[in-house]
C-alpha cells in the first residue's frame, strides 16, 4: 500500500520533496511550498511528514496528527502531503529517497529545504548520495541568508550550484545541481510555535 500522492506521480512528473517534522506545520512551510512550485517550475510539491528528524533528540508529535494538521493548511491543488517514509520504514533520507526514485522511474524529482537545513546538510547520513540522485532546491529563511556561500555542503558542492536566474531548470539538471532562491521571508519556526504553546500552559 502507497500514500496517494506517490501512488498518484507518472513520468516527467516535475516533483518537489519538502521532507519536515511539520511539529506543528506553520505558514513557513506553505509559504515556500508554493513558492518552489513557481520557482522551480515543479508540477507538484509534496511535503513529506518525517516519522522523526534523526538529528533531533525529543519525538515529535504522534504522525497521524502532524498529518492531519499539515493536510488542513496545505490548501493548494499542486501541494499534497504524504506519510510515506513511515510506510517505507526509513527514517534517513537518502534512504526514503533511494526507495521513491526506485519505486517512481522518469519522475524528476527535486529535493527541497530551507537555508537552515543546508547549514547542517554535511551531517546528514550519506548526504553525497542525495545529491548524486536528485537535483536539491535551498529556499532562503530568516536568519540564514549566508549560508549559499558559507555551509560546508555549499562549499563543497559549489561546482553544481546553478544560478537562480535559471532556477525553473533545476528539475531538468543531471545530479549533482542546486540551486539557492532568495524568496518572501516569514520568520515563523515550530519550535517558536511549541515554546510559546508551552508558556501558554498553566
Ligand atoms: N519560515 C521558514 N522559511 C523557510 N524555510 C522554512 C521555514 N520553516 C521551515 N522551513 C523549512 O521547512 C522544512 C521543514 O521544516 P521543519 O518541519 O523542521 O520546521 P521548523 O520550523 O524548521 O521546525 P523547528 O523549529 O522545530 O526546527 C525544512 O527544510 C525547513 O528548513
Ligand atoms: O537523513 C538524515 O541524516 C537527516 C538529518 C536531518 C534531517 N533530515 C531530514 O530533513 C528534513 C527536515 O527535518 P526537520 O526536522 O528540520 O523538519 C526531514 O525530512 C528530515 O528527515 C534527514
Amino acid at each position: 500500500m502507497v500514500d496517494e500522492p506517490i501512488r498518484d506521480l507518472r513520468a516527467g512528473m516535475r516533483v518537489g520533496l519538502l521532507g519536515g517534522s511539520f511539529d506543528p506545520v506553520h505558514a513557513g512551510h506553505v509559504h515556500i511550498a508554493r513558492e518552489a512550485l513557481r520557482r522551480f517550475g515543479l508540477d507538484r510539491v509534496i511535503l513529506l511528514v518525517s516519522p522523526g528528524n534523526p538529528l533531533k533528540a525529543n519525538p515529535p508529535a504522534p504522525l497521524d496528527v502532524r498529518i492531519a494538521q499539515a493536510r488542513a493548511v496545505a490548501l493548494h491543488p499542486r501541494v499534497q502531503v504524504s506519510g510515506i517514509e513511515a510506510e517505507l520504514g526509513t527514517r534517513m533520507t537518502a534512504d526514503t529517497l533511494a526507495r521513491l526514485v526506485e519505486r517512481c522511474p522518469g519522475v524528476r524529482f527535486v529535493w527541497l529545504m530551507g537555508a537552515d537545513n543546508l547549514a547542517q546538510f554535511d551531517r546528514w547520513a550519506r548526504w553525497r548520495r542525495i545529491v548524486q540522485m536528485m537535483p536539491v532546491g535551498v529556499l532562503a529563511r530568516p536568519g540564514h541568508g549566508l549560508v549559499a556561500g558559507r555551509a560546508p555542503a555549499a562549499r563543497i558542492l559549489r561546482g553544481a550550484r546553478i544560478p537562480a536566474s535559471a532556477s525553473r531548470l533545476l528539475p531538468l539538471q543531471e545530479p549533482p545541481a542546486w540551486c539557492y532562491v532568495t524568496v518572501p521571508l516569514i520568520g515563523l519556526s515550530s519550535s517558536e510555535i511549541r515554546a510559546a504553546r508551552r508558556g501558554a500552559t498553566p
